[in-house]
């Protein structure tokens, strides 16, 4: 469907501080589970509400709000994807969570598949799908082709940054999706890393690097 760029100001400035050089793994984690929030109440805004009623604190009976029935996966891309997890749970706590092992070949740049592991009724879930980068695209197409295969219909991509590359492939390969990123950046490097971008987030994520 689109891409929808986050220009709220926590979320830039955020982002910002996820840039720089002497960032520490304990900052950068923080900051990926704050962005995966804040881009979680973006994606979720056109939720659909419907009437309740409940005792309240006096006892009177009154009229309150819910989410309407919307059952939610939220599908982290192993391993980056899990530094945003919690970020996002902390809103959608009663989500259930399905996870896509994937990592990217340094010489091909092709995703390799090592891990899936599906919530049931996938076909009646918004997925939500988690990864810090999407550089190439190899790694966002080849799980949304995995969510489809599995009978999702409704799919929204979380992304910290994304290159124009990227985006233009999946959505070409997949335009009834909606991205949400935090910034689209300039371009690849030779290497398929993303300019100014953040570095290898899963190495950062998890103090490999
Ligand atoms: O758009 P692409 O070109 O496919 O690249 C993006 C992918 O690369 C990174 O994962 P990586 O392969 O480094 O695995 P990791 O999360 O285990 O570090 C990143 O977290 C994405 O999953
Ligand atoms: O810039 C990039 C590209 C792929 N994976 C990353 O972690 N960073
Ligand atoms: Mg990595």
């Amino acid at each position: 469907m689109a891409l929808h760029v986050i220009r709220h100001p926590l979320v830039q400035h955020k982002l910002g501080l996820m840039r720089d050089q002497a960032i520490s793994t304990k900052s950068f984690r923080e900051l990926a589970n704050e962005l995966g929030n804040l881009l979680t109440y973006e994606a979720t805004k056109d939720f659909e509400l419907e009437p309740t009623r409940m005792t309240s604190w006096n006892g009177d009976s009154i009229q309150v709000e819910r989410i309407k029935g919307k059952k939610v996966t939220v599908v982290p891309i192993l391993r980056a994807g899990i530094g945003m997890l919690d970020g996002v749970l902390n809103l959608i706590p009663s989500a259930k969570v399905s996870v896509v092992g994937l990592y990217r070949d340094e010489e091909t740049l092709e995703p390799v598949s090592y891990f899936e592991k599906f919530a049931g009724s996938m076909d009646e879930r918004l997925a939500l799908v988690l990864d810090p980068m999407l550089a190439t695209g190899g790694s966002m197409i080849a799980t949304l082709d995995l969510l489809k295969k599995e009978g999702c219909t409704r799919i929204r991509v979380l992304v910290l940054v994304a290159a124009p590359e990227g985006v233009e492939k999946v959505l070409d390969a997949h335009p009834d999706v909606d991205i949400y990123t935090a910034s689209q950046d300039d371009r690849l490097n030779e290497h398929g890393y993303i300019l100014p971008g953040l570095g290898d987030a899963g190495d950062k994520i998890f103090g490999t690097r």
